[in-house]
C-alpha cells in the first residue's frame, strides 16, 4: 500500500483503479477484447454451422449421385438385358452413351458372359468416385445370367460444389464478422469505453489538490444512466472522493492539532518525556534539553532511570524506578520528587509526575513524564526551613529548635529520670558595643561568642541563639547539681580572652542563668523562665557571672512577663500619656520646638519610664503601634499649639529602630500629618546613630523619602554610638543633638568641652542645626551660647511635662520673653 500524504500526491486507492484502467487502454482495450471475443464465438458458431449444413449439402450429393446410380440400375438393366441377349451392340452402345451422359456418370464397365467386355469413359485420376454394380440377366423361361455392368461417377463435381460453398460462406463470414465488429465495436466505444478512458483519466489527475472536481461523464444524467454500471461506479468514485475529502479535512484538522500539541509539548515549561511501553525514552522536548543539557539523540531509546542521578547508586535509581513502574501500574499515576543531575555534572531537584499513557481500550501504550525544575523552590524550602530552625548569622539553632530539642531532653530525662541543665546567657554591654562599634561588630561579636559557647560543651548538649544576644544551652543527662555550674564556668573561661572587633580588642562577658530539670520544673516553659530569672540575677550580681535558679527570683522575671502583658492592654485602656520637654533657642532662650516623650500610667505598676519599657516594647514588636500613636499625638498637640498660640512650634519625636524598620513606617508618619493638618516642616524624627549605623539601602531611601515631603531629621544622642562623622553628610539630617553626657560635663571636663565645641564647629560646617541636651544649669547656657549652639534643651529650662502643664510653661514662657 503507498503511502499518502497531504502534499498532493496521489491517495492510496487512487493507483489501483487508474494504473488498471491504463493498462486496459495500452495492452488490451476492452473494446477488442470483447469483439474479439464476441466474434471467436459467433464465427465459431457460424463456421460449424455453416460446416453442418456444407456437410449435409455433400452427403445429399453423394446420395443424390447413389439415387441416380440406382435410377440407371433399375431403368437400364433389362433393357441393357434384351441388347445384350440380342446381341444388339448398336442399341447396346446407345444405352451406354445414354448412362455415360448423365451428370458424374464418367465410366462404364460392362462385363460381357463369358469373358468379354465393353468399357465407356475414362475413369477419373484425381478425385474420388463411387461405383455401382449390377447383373445383366435375361428372363425368358429361364434366367441367363448376361454379365455385370459396373458404373463408376466421380465426386469432382460434388467436390466443387463444396469448395465453392465454403468458400462462399467464409467470405460472407468474413464481412459480416468485420461489419459487426465494427459496430460492436462503435457501440461499446460509444456506450462504455471512451467513459472508461475519461475515468482512467480523472482519476489519474486525482490528488489530494483537486479532490474538490467531481467525476461527470459525457452522458446523459437520467435515473436510468445513473442506475447502470458506469453511473454506479461513477457514483462510487464521486463517494470516494467525498469520503476522501472528509478523511483530508478531518485528517488536517488532525494534524493541526497535533501540530498544536506537539508545539505545546515542545515549548511547554515542564520537561516532558514519553516512553515507549518498556520505558524506553522514544521523545523529549525542548525543555528537557534545556534542563539537562541532554539532546534528544542522546537519551532516545535510553530507560529514565539512567537520567537520575548517575552518583545515585544506580541500584538505588532502579529500585526507585521500580516502584514508580509499580504505582503507575496500580494506582495509575506517581508523584513526587528526585535528585536528578545535568549533563554537566550539576544536581537539581525535579518534581515527576508519572502516568500511562492509554489507548482507546485503556491499554498502556507508553509512559508520560512531565517535569519541572524544583531547586529554587527547594532551595527556598531548605532556606525556610534553615531560617525557621536556625539562626542565620551564628548557624546554631533558633529559639524553635531549641524547645524542641528541650523538649526532647526532657522527655528522655523522664525515661532515664537524669537531669537537664537549661542556660540562659546573655552578653554583658552587647548593646553598648553594636551601638559603638556597629553592626558588623556587634555580627562577628556574636559569631565568635556562638563558637566560644559551643566548644565548651559535649555533642549531645545544645546551644541556640534566641535572639539578640541571648544564648541557650541545653545539656541533657546531667550527672550531678554541679555538672552545669561547671559547664558555666568553662563558658565564663573561655570569654576571657579579648574578641577582636574592627580591629581593636574587646573584652566581653557574659551572664549565665542555670535552672535544672527536674530540681526547678518539670516543663520547658517554666525552665526557660527560670534560667531567665536567674540570668537577670547573674547580671545584677555584677557581669561575667552565672547564677542557678532560685524560687525567689522567679518574681523577677515574673515582673517581666507581667510588664509584657500590661503593655499589650496599655494603649487600648489609654494608659499611655505623652510629656513634652521644651528646646528652646540657646541665644534668647525663647521656645523652638518641643520633644514628646512617652510616659506609661500603669494603674498596677505605677508611672513606668521609657527607659523600663521601650526596650520590652522593642523586644516584642509592640513599639510599632506605640509608635504610632505617639506620632499621631504628638502632630495633633503640635497644631492645637499653633492654633492657640498663633505661632509654629516643632514638635520631636523618638523613632526606635524597630519602627524605621518597619515596612509601615512612612505610611504612618504620613497619615499623622494628614489627619492632623500639621505641616511637615513642623515635625522632627530623632533617630540615633544606631540606626543609621545600620547603614542599609532601605535606611537611606526612607530618609530621603522623609525629607522630600519636608518631615526634619535629626540625630539623636550624638558622641554616644560609633560618631562615624561620614553618614552625616550622606544623609539629609537637619539637626544634630548632642548627648547630655557630654554636655553635662563641659564645664567640668576640659575634653568633653573641646568636643562639643568640636561637634558644634562641624555640624554648622555641614550645614546642621545643634541642640545640646541636658543642659542643667545656667552657667551651661553660658557655654553653650559662646559656642553658637543653636538650641538647648534640658531640666534648666524644663522638664519633660504633662501636656497642660507644658501648655501652661508655654504661656508663660511667652510672656517672660516678650517682656
Ligand atoms: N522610641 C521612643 N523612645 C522614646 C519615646 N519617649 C522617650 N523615649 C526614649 O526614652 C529614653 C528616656 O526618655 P526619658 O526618660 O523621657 O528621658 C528624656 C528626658 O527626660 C531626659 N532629659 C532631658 N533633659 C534632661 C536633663 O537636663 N538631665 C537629665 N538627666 N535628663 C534629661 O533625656 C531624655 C530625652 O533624651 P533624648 O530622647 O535623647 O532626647 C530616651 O532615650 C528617649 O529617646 C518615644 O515616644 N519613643
Amino acid at each position: 500500500m503507498s503511502d499518502t500524504s497531504l502534499d498532493g500526491r496521489k491517495i492510496k486507492d487512487m493507483p489501483d483503479i487508474a494504473t488498471r484502467l491504463k493498462r486496459f487502454r495500452a495492452a488490451s482495450p476492452l473494446s477488442f477484447r470483447l469483439v474479439a471475443w464476441i466474434l471467436l464465438f459467433s464465427s465459431a458458431f457460424t463456421l460449424l454451422a455453416s460446416g453442418i449444413q456444407i456437410y449435409s449439402d455433400y452427403r445429399e450429393d453423394l446420395s443424390k449421385i447413389e439415387q441416380r446410380m440406382q435410377v440407371i440400375e433399375s431403368g437400364y438393366r433389362s433393357s441393357l438385358a434384351q441388347s445384350l441377349w440380342a446381341l444388339d451392340q448398336k442399341h447396346l452402345q446407345t444405352q451406354m452413351d445414354g448412362i455415360l451422359s448423365l451428370p458424374d456418370i464418367e465410366h462404364l464397365r460392362l462385363r460381357i458372359e463369358p469373358d468379354s467386355e465393353l468399357v465407356m469413359g475414362e475413369l477419373p485420376r484425381d478425385t474420388d468416385t463411387l461405383t455401382h454394380s449390377f447383373e445383366l440377366i435375361y428372363r425368358d423361361d429361364a434366367e441367363f445370367r448376361l454379365g455385370e455392368l459396373t458404373i463408376t461417377a466421380s465426386l469432382h463435381r460434388v467436390y466443387d460444389e463444396l469448395r465453392r460453398r465454403v468458400g462462399f460462406i467464409l467470405a460472407t463470414q468474413f464481412l459480416i464478422i468485420f461489419v459487426v465488429s465494427i459496430l460492436i465495436l462503435w457501440i461499446f466505444r460509444h456506450l462504455v469505453t471512451r467513459h472508461l478512458a475519461d475515468m482512467a483519466d480523472y482519476t489519474r489527475d486525482l490528488s489530494l489538490r483537486n479532490l474538490s472536481r467531481p467525476l461527470e461523464l459525457d452522458r446523459p444524467d437520467t435515473p436510468a444512466y445513473q442506475r447502470d454500471e458506469l453511473g454506479m461506479v461513477t457514483e462510487a468514485i464521486n463517494q470516494m472522493r467525498e469520503r476522501l475529502i472528509d478523511d483530508v479535512t478531518r485528517r488536517e484538522r488532525d494534524e493541526a492539532e497535533i501540530r498544536k500539541f506537539s508545539k505545546a509539548i515542545d515549548q511547554s515549561p515542564s520537561s516532558v518525556l514519553i516512553c515507549d511501553r518498556q520505558w524506553r525514552i522514544e521523545y523529549a522536548n525542548r525543555k528537557f534539553s534545556q534542563l539537562t543539557g541532554n539532546s534528544p539523540s542522546e537519551i532516545i531509546g535510553k530507560h529514565p532511570s539512567s537520567l537520575i542521578d548517575p552518583g545515585v547508586d544506580s541500584h538505588e535509581a532502579r529500585q526507585l524506578w521500580k516502584s514508580i513502574r509499580l504505582q503507575v501500574q496500580r494506582v495509575g499515576v506517581w508523584q513526587g520528587e528526585v535528585n536528578s543531575t545535568r549533563k554537566n555534572g550539576e544536581r537539581y531537584w525535579e518534581q515527576l509526575v508519572v502516568t500511562p499513557i492509554k489507548d482507546n481500550n485503556g491499554e498502556s501504550t507508553g509512559y508520560l513524564i512531565l517535569g519541572e525544575d524544583i531547586s529554587i523552590r527547594k532551595r527556598y524550602e531548605q532556606q525556610l526551613l534553615r531560617q525557621a530552625n536556625y539562626d542565620i548569622l551564628t548557624g546554631l539553632p533558633n529559639r524553635m529548635l531549641a524547645l524542641d530539642r528541650l523538649k526532647l531532653a526532657l522527655a528522655q530525662a523522664r525515661r532515664d529520670e537524669s537531669k537537664v541543665g537549661v542556660m540562659f546567657l546573655d552578653l554583658d554591654n552587647f548593646k553598648h558595643i553594636n551601638d559603638t562599634l556597629g553592626h558588623d561588630a556587634g555580627d562577628t561579636l556574636l559569631i565568635e561568642a556562638a563558637r566560644r559557647i559551643s566548644s565548651c560543651l559535649r555533642g549531645t548538649s545544645t546551644v541556640a541563639r534566641l535572639g539578640g544576644d541571648e544564648f541557650l544551652v541545653v545539656l541533657p543527662g546531667l550527672n550531678g547539681p554541679d555538672a552545669s555550674s561547671q559547664v558555666a564556668e568553662r563558658i565564663l573561661k573561655t570569654f576571657a580572652p579579648p574578641f577582636m572587633l574592627s580591629g581593636q580588642e574587646v573584652f566581653v562577658t557574659t551572664s549565665i542563668g542555670i535552672a535544672t530539670f527536674p530540681d526547678d520544673s518539670d516543663n520547658s516553659g517554666t525552665l526557660l523562665q527560670h534560667a531567665d530569672a536567674a540570668m537577670y540575677e547573674a547580671k545584677h550580681k555584677g557581669k561575667s557571672a552565672y547564677a542557678r535558679f532560685t524560687p525567689e527570683m522567679s518574681e523577677v522575671s515574673h515582673e517581666r512577663l507581667q510588664m509584657e502583658s500590661h503593655m499589650r492592654k496599655a494603649l487600648e485602656l489609654g494608659e499611655f500619656e505623652l510629656y513634652f520637654q521644651p528646646i528652646v533657642d540657646t541665644a534668647s532662650g525663647g521656645l523652638v520646638a518641643a520633644e514628646a516623650l512617652l510616659r506609661w500610667n500603669n494603674p498596677a505598676m505605677g508611672m513606668v519610664m521609657p527607659d523600663r519599657f521601650i526596650p520590652l516594647a522593642e523586644e516584642t514588636g509592640l513599639i510599632i503601634p506605640i509608635g504610632e500613636w505617639v506620632v499621631k499625638e504628638a502632630c495633633q498637640a503640635a497644631y492645637c499649639w499653633q492654633a492657640m498660640t498663633g505661632r509654629e512650634i516643632s514638635i520631636a519625636v523618638n523613632v526606635s529602630p524597630r519602627q524605621f524598620r518597619d515596612p509601615g513606617f512612612t505610611d504612618a508618619i504620613m497619615r499623622a500629618l494628614n489627619d492632623s493638618n500639621l505641616r511637615p516642616e513642623l515635625l522632627e524624627l530623632e533617630i540615633t546613630e544606631r540606626l543609621i549605623l545600620d547603614n542599609s539601602i532601605e535606611t537611606a531611601d526612607i530618609l530621603k523619602q522623609l525629607d522630600k515631603v519636608g518631615i526634619r531629621l535629626s540625630v539623636d544622642d550624638f558622641g554616644t554610638g560609633y560618631s562615624a562623622l561620614s553618614y552625616l553628610k550622606s544623609y539629609p539630617f537637619d539637626t544634630l543633638k548632642i548627648d547630655k553626657s557630654f554636655v553635662q560635663d563641659v564645664l567640668k571636663e576640659n575634653e568633653d568641652a573641646s568636643l562639643v565645641r568640636a561637634i558644634i564647629n562641624m555640624a554648622h560646617s555641614l550645614g546642621l542645626k545643634v541642640v545640646a541636651e541636658g543642659v542643667e544649669e545656667e552657667d551651661l547656657t553660658h557655654f553653650l551660647k559662646a559656642e553658637h549652639c543653636d538650641y538647648s534643651q534640658g531640666y534648666f529650662y524644663s522638664r519633660p511635662l504633662p501636656e497642660q502643664d507644658f501648655i501652661h510653661w508655654l504661656e508663660t514662657n511667652e510672656r517672660a520673653n516678650l517682656k
